[in-house]
């Protein structure tokens, strides 16, 4: 199984004020969010001059690789495009088909399992490869990599960073808050071979960083970021009002890790940094946002291993103990919505 290219695969984000709709429609096509949560959201990007930070993020993450790659002796071309804005990854495979790429190994900027972060991704790579029809190169996906010291590391010194930057006379007060972003909860039953495999993973990483980081300290793990008609549920709670119910039992401070990402993007310095920041400082509440992993380059070498384990299939290295599903079954994290609606009476 030789590769002649490496594939960053990422969420994508607006880089102007013009982009934001746009990429917004992209993001939610067929997914019925209302478009109140749409305007919502596009004020956010809008506080920030209508540029996200994914792509520079994305930009830094893919030339890190190559100097690491180059470094050692990992032959590779390295190239990048996303599932929602520009970079397509439908031209990025247009480009290496006309480069003669004839097998590309992909990483994708999500650590776990489940719809958004790993199917919807598969699905992206074959629609891309579809579109580019033939010739198109054979993509592979690396696995998920959550437990991956690579990741974990990284978090848990961000963690301790933060924690170092609270009241060191309240640490009897203070509560870690590990976030990611909610799902539907059909989507979250539907994850991985034996469903529920997002949060499983989640749990796990939280475990790591929280042992790593802050033996001592108690831990939750709650969601950010969540959108969709407001009659469907999400996983909860909501970072918000878990703040509220800490505030209320004594908490005095707390340190929120956003475990579920990989970089500083928008969901992490607007929904983190702006929103959960201001809720706290309503409730009284001491708050440090740990850091992403971004360009560490712990993250970074853990990118070359996760592809050199794929050309020598070479035992993953690894922290946890969750089976792993490398490659993923076909079946496992259904849309909910590619599913034909459950039948609510019997037909004649
Ligand atoms: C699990 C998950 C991850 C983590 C895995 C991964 O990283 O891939 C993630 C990441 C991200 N989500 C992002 C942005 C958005 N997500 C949205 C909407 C949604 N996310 C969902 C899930 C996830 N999302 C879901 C189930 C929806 C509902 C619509 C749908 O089923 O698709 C919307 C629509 C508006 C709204 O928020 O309602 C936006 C703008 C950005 C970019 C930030 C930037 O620009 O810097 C990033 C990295
Ligand atoms: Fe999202």
């Amino acid at each position: 199984m030789a590769y002649d290219a490496f594939l960053l695969i990422s969420f994508g984000g607006p880089e102007h004020p013009d982009d934001v709709m746009p990429f917004l429609r992209n993001v939610v096509r067929g997914r019925g969010v209302p478009d109140a949560r749409l305007a919502e959201v596009a004020a956010h990007y809008q506080h920030f001059g209508g540029v996200s930070p994914i792509n520079a993020q994305c930009r830094d993450l893919l030339a890190a690789v190559a100097e690491d790659f180059a470094a050692h002796g990992v032959d590779l071309s390295c190239h990048w495009g996303n599932r929602n804005w520009r970079p397509m990854l439908r031209d990025t495979v247009a480009q290496l088909r006309d480069a003669g790429v004839r097998r590309a190994v992909a990483f994708v900027t999500s650590a776990y399992g489940g719809y958004s972060s790993c199917r919807q991704y598969r699905e992206d790579i074959a629609a891309a490869r579809a579109a580019v029809g033939p010739g198109a190169p054979v993509i592979d996906k690396v696995r998920h990599y959550a437990d991956h010291p690579g990741f974990v590391a990284p978090h848990a010194d961000a963690l301790r960073a933060a924690l170092a930057t609270l009241d060191p006379a309240a640490r009897d007060r203070t509560r870690v808050v590990f976030t990611a972003h909610s799902v539907p909860l059909a989507a979250a039953a539907a994850a991985g071979p034996d469903g529920h495999l997002y949060e499983t993973q989640l749990r796990e990483t939280a475990a790591l960083v929280a042992a790593a980081a802050a033996p001592d300290l108690p831990y939750d793990l709650v969601w950010q970021s969540r959108s969709g008609p407001p009659q469907v549920p999400w996983l909860e709670p909501d970072v918000n009002a878990h703040l509220a119910r800490l505030a209320a039992a004594g908490t005095a401070q707390v340190a929120v890790s956003p475990i579920g990402f990989v970089s500083d993007h928008l969901e992490v310095v607007w929904d983190l940094d702006t929103e959960a920041a201001a809720t706290a400082r309503d409730l009284g509440l001491g708050f440090a946002r740990a850091a992403t992993p971004g360009t560490d380059p712990r993250f970074v070498t853990m990118v070359r291993e996760l592809v050199t384990e794929r050309l020598a299939a070479a035992a993953p290295r690894r922290l946890g103990t969750l089976a792993l599903a490398d490659p993923c079954p076909s079946t496992c994290c259904q849309s909910p919505r590619a599913r034909p609606p459950a039948r609510t009476s019997p037909r004649a």
